[in-house]
């Protein structure tokens, strides 16, 4: 560093597109600061993913107890408030953990509302001034509202997971991972859900068949998805909530979710004033996620990018820019094949070339039927199927899962791939027995 710096690093943004490299960094002897003007953790820890997969345990359990009937008796009825309460509990400690973690790594955190003032500047919420030899922009997205009239009628992800109680009728405007994921759950919980898609089908980036299945499942446990709905306007009487759609038609809930994606937080952060590069998908970098002030980087969703705007995309970012800082490499970013679910029940998980990918590509597949799996009997899965695909050397290319245990299996799926194991390497991955990566392992050939 050079001695006129506060810092080496000054990270903006509390999330793991700051924190995952952070506190390598700081441990490697750099001199890092951390800025945020949110909870640590940002949204995953506290409105995203952690949060989420709280309320949706007990969806897969009572999935699992409905499958088991005749084997175990009664229904589960999920208690909304409680599970709230408990995802509150659960997640309540996690800033304060990350908080430790940090601060015994050496990074100094500072609480506000970061703005660039120069290539090397940082002024906090109007007051304080630091300067730094490089700044990482981790910023983040927040959640993109529909412009039309009423919007604010509408509710985030945010308010539907801290809901004190389960609304009976809910409106989700989106065909996303939010809308598929949120109306599962308020399904299994018992409210009476209506999903308005923009096109004719949704989850546009997983397996369409796939997709299909869980839409015909959700479907068949009463979620009603409305296409090409052309939601144009929100209004509202007394406690009641109309949803305008298609050709002047109308319906009523009780309460509005605006899923309509996400967008970058670019703005009052000083990116105008240096001319960094922006659009609407995010911030713009090279291959070695710098902006074009070369002191100045970015990471994370607030990246415009072609990966997938994910916590696993985020940490890898994070950590080549410890790397990269650290002088363990000068190289550009080389992305692995980043895996993904949609939490619904049954889940769709998907990592590296898709079956669509594999059919142009000419590569082989491998296709398994989930219930023909006796260890997928065990608690009759009724439902399912994977795509494993291969180059012609049989290596693993990518897979593709819907099914109830779908994220287990994918993920032990990724040495393979990320590793370009051949057949040999494969055989030498002892699985614990009996188990979901064991009987995945099963089916590679
Ligand atoms: C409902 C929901 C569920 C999700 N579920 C999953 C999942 O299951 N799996 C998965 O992989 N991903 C999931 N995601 C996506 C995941 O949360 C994001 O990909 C991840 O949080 C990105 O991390 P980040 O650090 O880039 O941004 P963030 O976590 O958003 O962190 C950015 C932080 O920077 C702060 N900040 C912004 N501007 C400033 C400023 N100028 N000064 C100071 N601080 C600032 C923000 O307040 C925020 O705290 C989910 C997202 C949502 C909304
Ligand atoms: N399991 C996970 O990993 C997970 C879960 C939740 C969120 N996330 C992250 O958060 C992001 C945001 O989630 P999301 O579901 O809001 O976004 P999304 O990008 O997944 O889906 C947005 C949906 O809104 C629809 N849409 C856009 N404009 C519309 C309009 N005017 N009218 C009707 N529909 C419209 C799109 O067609 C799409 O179906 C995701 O892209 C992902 O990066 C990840």
């Amino acid at each position: 560093m050079t001695a006129n710096y506060d810092y080496d690093v000054l990270y903006i943004g509390g999330g793991h597109a700051a924190f995952d490299g952070a506190e390598p960094l700081a441990k490697s002897g750099q001199k890092v600061a951390l800025v945020t003007d949110d909870l640590l953790g940002g949204t995953c820890t506290n409105r995203g993913c952690n949060a989420k997969i709280t309320l949706d345990e007990p969806v897969t359990l009572q999935r699992q107890v409905e499958r088991m009937q005749g084997l175990v008796h009664g229904e589960l009825k999920i208690d909304w408030p409680a599970v709230v309460a408990h995802k509150q509990a659960v997640i309540k400690d996690l800033p304060q953990g990350t908080e430790n973690k940090l601060k015994n790594a050496g990074v100094e955190l500072l609480k506000g509302h970061a703005t660039l003032t120069g290539a090397h500047t940082v002024n906090i919420s109007g007051q304080i001034e630091y300067s730094a030899d490089k700044i990482v922009l981790g910023t983040g997205q927040r959640p993109h509202r529909l412009a039309i009239p009423g919007s604010d009628l509408a509710h985030d992800s945010s308010e539907f997971m801290n809901l004190a109680e389960m609304p009976q009728n809910i409106a989700i405007v989106g065909g996303g991972y939010i809308s598929y994921e949120f109306a599962t759950i308020a399904n299994a919980v018992g409210a009476n859900v209506t999903v308005f898609l923009h096109g004719d089908h949704g989850l546009r980036n997983f397996y369409q068949p796939f997709v299909k299945q869980v839409t015909t499942d959700l479907n068949k446990r009463g979620v009603k998805f409305i296409k090409n709905a052309n939601v144009n306007k929100f209004s509202q009487n007394n406690q009641k909530f109309t949803v305008y759609y298609g050709n002047n038609e109308t319906a009523e809930f009780d309460w509005l979710l605006d899923a309509t994606g996400r967008i970058p937080n670019v703005e009052n952060l000083g990116l105008d004033d240096l001319g960094i590069k922006y659009n609407e998908h995010g911030i713009e970098v090279n291959d070695h996620l710098q902006t074009n002030v070369s002191s100045i980087y970015a990471a994370g969703d607030v990246l415009d990018k072609s990966q997938p705007k994910l916590t696993p995309t985020a940490t890898y970012e994070s950590y080549y820019l410890y790397q990269l800082f650290s002088g363990k490499t000068t190289g550009a970013i080389k992305y692995p094949a980043i895996p993904t679910t949609v939490y619904t029940s049954p889940r769709i998980a998907q990592v590296g070339v898709s079956p669509t990918q594999a059919k142009s590509k000419g590569l082989s597949v491998i296709e398994n039927h989930i219930p023909d799996d006796w260890y997928r009997q065990i608690d009759q899965e009724t439902q399912g199927d994977r795509i494993l695909v291969f180059d012609q050397e049989h290596h693993l290319q990518g897979v593709t899962e819907v099914s109830d245990k779908a994220e287990d299996a994918v993920n032990t799926y990724l040495p393979a791939i990320v590793s370009g194991y051949d057949d040999n390497d494969m055989w030498q991955m002892a699985h614990i027995f009996p188990s979901v990566g064991a009987s995945a392992w099963h089916k590679i050939r």
